[in-house]
């Protein structure tokens, strides 16, 4: 459930211009885009393929560079920082998920769920990685190691991962892109209740209305411009709106 009041974005890109290249094979990707990620909401990125989505996220996160403009995790400006500081900053702030899981091979789920504290050096707390490990239902299969899970259980691994640190804002690209869709739904059933029961932080790049169905509001890009937003998103009226785009929108 959401409520009335507003609170503070959890992340945000301000006048956000990101050009791949130069001279005639530059790539406009981000054309001046400024959204905000408020903190407790579970926020879904969608738009054609090529509009700019994964872009948006890499730099919202911190995982690439703005050519202009800002990007923000709560107060602190990410181009403010050096490279060492930027790194503590998603380390200790930002939790991810990839479609492709990113797991370590060798290590147990228990040790993997771990594995940011381990390194920052941090215990975390005992009752919330606990609380994690029920939310992803992954009780039993404490002391597996990844190749003796299913896709779905080990995308819940990274999940449980990406939360365990208590982190601002967990960013997910593509989260279902590898699972068939019963696994997908899992997933997404538990980012969402990770926002809703945990108040935690979710933005989510994906390209699948069904997806975006599962967060609290949609933020639509078309050629590297937000062209919309939408509130309590259904797949159907997701599928129309991106239907209505063809790749282009009158931007907002
Ligand atoms: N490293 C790069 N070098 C050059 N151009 C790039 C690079 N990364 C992305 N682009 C271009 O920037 C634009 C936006 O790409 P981006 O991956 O952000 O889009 P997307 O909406 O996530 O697409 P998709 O849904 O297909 O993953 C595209 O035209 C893409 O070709």
């Amino acid at each position: 459930m959401t409520t009335a009041t507003a609170r503070p974005d959890a992340a945000r890109v301000v006048d956000a211009v990101k050009v791949y290249g130069t001279g005639d094979t530059a790539v406009r990707a981000l054309d001046g885009v400024s959204v905000g990620f408020p903190a407790g909401r579970f926020t879904a990125i969608m738009g054609p393929s090529g509009s700019g989505k994964s872009t948006l996220m890499h730099c919202a996160a911190g995982l690439d560079t703005l050519t202009s403009g800002s990007a923000y995790i709560g107060d602190t400006e990410l181009g403010a920082l050096d490279d060492r500081r930027l790194t503590l900053l998603r380390r200790d702030r930002i939790g991810f998920v990839f479609q492709a899981f990113n797991l370590i091979p060798t290590l147990t789920v228990a040790e993997n769920i771990a594995l940011p504290m381990d390194l920052a050096g941090t215990k975390g707390s005992r009752a919330w990685t606990d609380a994690l490990v029920d939310v992803v239902g992954l009780r039993d299969r404490l002391h597996h190691r990844p190749s003796e899970l299913s896709g779905g259980q080990q995308q819940r691994v990274a999940v449980a991962r990406a939360f365990a640190s208590e982190p601002d804002v967990v960013f997910a690209d593509e989260p279902t892109g590898n699972l068939d869709s019963r696994s997908g739904q899992e997933v997404l059933g538990l980012l969402g209740r990770a926002v809703r029961r945990m108040d935690r932080t979710v933005v989510m790049v994906t390209h699948d209305p069904v997806a975006a169905a599962h967060a609290d509001e949609v933020v639509f890009l078309a050629d590297g411009r937000l062209v919309d937003r939408m509130e309590n998103p259904t797949a159907d009226k997701v599928l129309d709106r991106m239907k209505a785009f063809d790749g282009k929108g009158a931007p907002v």
